[in-house]
């Protein structure tokens, strides 16, 4: 089911849990910073809907997307009392095929951090063909991928915190 169609910030906080407790953490990548702006206020403000404390949750900026991996592995490494993060960025396609790899290479690399790590990193990043596509996701037409990784991260929190291992 594409985006097209849904809402990517339509939630129900009566069927999420109690968030009070979470401490989040969120990596934003400065490249196409008027579209990782949006992402970034659209998962603070539902953090904060869902009851996040503005005292837990911590941003960290890197310069590109491709960035975003190193810097919430550090982020992990840095906070042992983070419940999620967030991994926020923007790659929209240019002339090349620089496109392919930033993608393929922060896709691949937040996998792996949610494969070595024990903290859920929260996959996003938005991969676009065009600048509109990532206008309309970051608060447009379509909603705000960030409101819905916030929604993902509070559910993956949860999940960490019930596993008995
Ligand atoms: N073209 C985009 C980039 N490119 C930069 C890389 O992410 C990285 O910072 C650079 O290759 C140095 O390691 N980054 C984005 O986030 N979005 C783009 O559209
Ligand atoms: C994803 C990128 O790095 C890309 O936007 C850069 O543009 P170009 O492929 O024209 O160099």
């Amino acid at each position: 089911m594409a985006t097209a169609g849904t809402n990517l910030s339509a939630y129900d906080k009566n069927k999420l849990p109690d968030a009070s407790n979470f401490r989040i953490g969120l990596v934003v990548a400065a490249w196409n910073e008027e579209i990782t702006e949006g992402l970034w206020q659209g998962a603070f403000d539902a953090l904060r809907d869902c009851g996040v404390l503005k005292e837990n949750i911590v941003r960290w900026n890197v310069p590109g997307s491709f960035e975003l991996i190193y810097g919430c592995k550090k982020m992990t490494q840095s906070y042992d009392m983070l419940d999620a993060v967030i991994a926020i960025g923007n790659v929209i396609q240019g002339e090349t095929k620089h496109f392919d790899f930033v993608c393929d290479g922060v896709t691949q690399g937040i996998k792996d951090l949610n494969i070595q790590g024990d903290i859920p990193v929260i996959f996003c990043v938005l991969t676009d063909n065009t600048k509109q596509q990532s206008i309309d996701r970051s608060g447009g037409k379509h909603g705000n991928k960030g409101t819905e990784a916030a929604i993902a991260a509070i559910q993956m929190a949860q999940l960490r915190k019930e596993a008995r291992f």
